[in-house]
């Protein structure tokens, strides 16, 4: 069931099209995530959304009721900022009951609202205190329950782990989904960071000057991008540039990097230039032969402990990387010839720039 339905929304400043004819459906329960680098209009569109960026063009539904038009209070819209936007002086009880207090709800609604809020983000009894006695990580819990307590159709996440240390953005992103689907809440949620969106997303839209490269599942993002921009994106990978060969019905053979890559599919017309993807982790070292191949030389490797990334010279000298396990050949040195199997699946190409 849909619940947000954007239509072709457009928003300029000046000559920038910051958002730029974008379409989109969100459904019920989801965590949908806006991602692209910067610049590329996610936080634009997160707040025309939220109703703190005019509309331009286009339309913005909830549930089929348009929103557009509304005000940003009237929008039933909770938002969860970077930079958490909490009131230095007044308590986290005081913080979280803000939005209720706006909305005339009763001193002692409030309170058990606040408490259960608060409590949901594991900060039960924290409501006397003030701001100033909380870690980044609590502070932006307390964002959350903040955003939270007016129970609201749509949670909007403007990159709100990006001003915590790594290891606390980590620990705070599983908090993070595992209250969305606890509570069953439709949450939008804007990052530049790919990991972050791989690990928490249903779906993920990738944008680039204000328009949409892609919306998928994490796993169908990262394995099957559409265009040369998501594959580069999300996760690391080789992009090998190369001539397409001719169809065989099943595989397409490229000619790349002084050898030959099999990728499925008809990828292009022969002789046409291509840009192969190959991710670090499609290619396995192999001792025999049999099935798509390619030979390469060992040109460092970086031990990482449970994975090893190892660099490897293709026959014209390209350099690529390949992902090992951390126990894998280990008696190799530098020069060794390596034997690279691979899924032809597992490679995408794209037309060349
Ligand atoms: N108020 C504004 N006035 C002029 N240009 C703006 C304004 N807001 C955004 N832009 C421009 O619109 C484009 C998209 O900006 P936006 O902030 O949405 O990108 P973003 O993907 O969220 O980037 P970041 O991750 O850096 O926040 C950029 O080129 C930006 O410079």
């Amino acid at each position: 069931m849909t619940a947000i339905r954007i239509e072709n929304l457009t928003r300029t400043f000046g000559a920038v099209r910051a958002v730029d004819d974008i379409s989109l459906d969100i459904k019920h329960g989801e965590l949908f995530t806006l991602l692209g680098p910067s610049g590329c209009g996610k936080t634009t569109l997160l707040r025309m959304i939220a109703g703190f960026i005019d509309v331009e063009s286009g339309s913005i539904c909830f549930d089929g009721r348009r929103i557009d038009a509304l005000p940003a209070h009237r929008r039933d819209t909770g938002m969860v900022f970077q930079n958490y936007a909490i009131f230095p002086n007044h308590t986290v009880a005081e913080n979280v009951a803000y939005g209720l207090k706006a909305r005339k709800v009763p001193a002692a609604e409030i309170a058990s609202r606040v408490d259960k809020a608060l409590e949901r983000v594991r900060l039960a009894g924290y409501g006397p205190r003030s701001p100033h006695q909380l870690s980044g990580g609590q502070l932006q819990r307390v964002a959350i329950a903040r955003a939270l307590v007016i129970e609201p159709a749509v949670l909007l996440f403007d990159e709100p782990l990006s001003n915590l240390d790594a290891q606390l953005r980590t620990e705070m992103r599983i908090e993070v989904r595992q209250l969305q689907q606890a509570l069953g809440l439709t949450a939008i949620y804007v990052t530049h960071d790919q990991e972050e969106a791989l690990a928490i997303s249903d779906r993920i839209a990738v944008l680039r000057h204000g328009k949409i490269e892609q919306v998928d599942t994490p796993e169908r993002i990262y394995r099957m991008p559409q265009t040369a921009f998501v594959a580069e994106f999300l996760g690391s990978t080789n992009m090998v540039p190369g001539i397409a060969g001719a169809f065989d019905g099943r595989n397409t053979p490229v000619a790349a990097a002084g050898t030959e890559f099999t990728v499925r599919g008809e990828v292009a017309a022969p002789g046409a230039p291509v840009l192969l993807s190959v991710r670090p982790e499609a290619l396995q070292l192999r001792d025999g032969s049999g099935g798509s191949l390619v030979h390469a030389r060992l040109a460092l490797r970086e031990f990482l402990g449970p994975v090893q990334r190892l660099h490897a010279t293709l026959p014209d000298g390209t350099q690529i990387r390949i992902a090992a396990l951390g126990g894998q050949a280990l008696d190799l040195l530098p020069g060794a010839p390596l034997t690279l199997a691979y899924d032809p699946a597992q490679i995408t190409a794209y037309p060349a720039p």
